[in-house]
């Protein structure tokens, strides 16, 4: 059974490939790549997808992602949160590990990845806790759920205060070659913030989430990074701070890295103006001077992964007074054309090629996932992008369960139109 996607801009950053080609794909794996464009052998039963216009790329990979199972399926369920993730061009995500129960023992990675395997159409990976129930306390039984099948470690939700307790997870997480990542906020600087402190917490008055709650964690993460040598992975950075700490420690050779998510650069602390609880996420909205940073970060290559953070939760949870609501934004299906719209085609901070790497080979080798490739043999996902299609947000039209997103009705500009997981169409536009 062979597959012909033809015709399309093939970009592969891991494979040096940027050009017009064929991708040739049999029982679900890559089995060739032609840019040669020689006389191809057309087979009976070969399915042949046109993609000419369009961009080929190795399946997009979401690093930050919330399924609400086990335990809260009534804001996602796998099934439902891997059909989101497909319709956002998404052939795998990394799942964070605070469901209810967490994912702190192996017998909860187990049965996430059984559930995947028999309802989710792109590939689930993942997390573990670093401590027993994202308390922060004790660490979890690390080894037995890297042989259950985690990817990293995260207590996402929540971040371990004591420095000492991080530094035994960073040198016990070693030991299993696993990359940590963590939400970066200090309790007692942010204690009862639900929005950046600055001119807008004071004019509304709502308790501030100052930017130096995320960034002395950043701090910490850097100097506990260079003494242990284990890989942290800052969550979510929203604060311009956070980057200059960052691209200070990469200079010197620290193994530190971050990531961004789309509305910390689309949007800013003036949004909750209207009080609307579909601005509410954490870390929070912050300021033009945070989005200028943030976006020369990933100019410059300081910040090298893009992900969501989709954080699903009810209407009935998000219907209720600006600081009583759950933090957390829908994402999956929005991302692809934020980050388009925004990074490439407004700002031009990043090429094509690099956009393509952030969701790939960047996330894939952070974690060491075998994806991220078209190398010929690797797992045929693939995801198919139109980088210039203009199209509206409705999340009316969204698969997730939920609807908390402050995108609805933004016109963007880039999609994508196909998602392929392992040489099968799961979703196309
Ligand atoms: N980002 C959020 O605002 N919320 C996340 C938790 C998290 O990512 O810290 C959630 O689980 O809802
Ligand atoms: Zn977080
Ligand atoms: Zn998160």
């Amino acid at each position: 059974m062979t597959t012909l996607i033809t015709n399309g801009h093939i970009i592969d950053p891991a494979n040096g490939i940027d050009r017009v080609g064929d991708v040739y794909i049999t029982d679900g794996k890559i089995a060739k790549i032609d840019l040669e464009g020689s006389a191809r052998h057309v087979e009976k039963d070969e399915t042949i997808i046109d993609a000419t216009g369009l961009v080929v790329t190795p399946g997009l990979i979401d690093l930050h992602v919330h399924f609400r199972e086990p335990g809260q399926s009534a804001k996602e369920t796998i099934a439902t949160g891997a059909k989101a993730a497909a319709a956002g061009g998404f052939t795998s995500v990394v799942c964070m590990p605070n469901t209810a129960p967490s994912v702190d023992s192996p017998s909860v990675v187990t049965w996430i990845l059984e559930k995947a395997k028999a309802e989710a159409c792109v590939n689930v990976f993942p997390t573990g806790a670093i401590t027993k129930g994202i308390a922060g306390e004790e660490l979890a039984p690390i080894g037995s759920m890297r042989k259950a099948g985690i990817v990293a470690l995260t207590d996402d939700g929540h971040c371990i205060q004591n420095p000492e307790i991080m530094r035994r997870a960073l040198e016990y997480a070693r030991m299993f070659n696993l990359t940590v990542m963590d939400h970066c906020q200090d309790y007692a600087l942010v204690g009862k913030g639900v929005m950046h402190e600055g001119y807008w917490s004071t004019v509304l008055g709502l308790p501030g989430w100052p930017a130096l709650g995320e960034e002395i964690i950043v701090s910490r993460n850097a100097q506990l990074a260079e003494l242990t040598g284990t890989a942290i992975h800052c969550q979510h950075l929203s604060s311009g701070g956070s980057v200059r700490i960052l691209r200070e420690a990469r200079s010197r050779g620290v193994p530190i890295s971050g990531e961004i998510c789309p509305h910390h650069i689309a949007l800013t602390d003036e949004s909750i103006r209207t009080y609307d609880t579909n601005f509410k996420m954490n870390p929070p909205l912050r300021t033009q001077r945070d989005i200028d940073l943030l976006i020369e970060g990933v100019a410059d290559g300081t910040i090298t992964v893009l992900a969501s953070d989709h954080a699903p939760h009810c209407s009935y949870e998000k219907e209720v007074e600006f600081d009583q609501a759950p933090f957390g934004i829908l994402g999956l299906e929005t991302e692809v054309g934020l980050f388009l719209d925004i990074l490439m085609h407004k700002k031009k901070a990043i090429s094509l090629a690099r956009f393509v790497a952030m969701f790939t080979i960047e996330p894939a080798r952070l974690l060491g996932l075998d994806r991220g490739t078209l190398s010929v043999g690797a797992p045929a996902d693939i995801t198919l992008l139109d980088p210039d299609r203009e199209w509206t947000v409705d999340k009316e039209q969204s698969f997730s369960r939920s609807r908390n997103t402050p995108f609805q009705g933004w016109q963007l500009k880039g999609r994508a139109v196909r998602t392929i997981v392992g040489g099968e169409t799961v979703w196309s536009s």
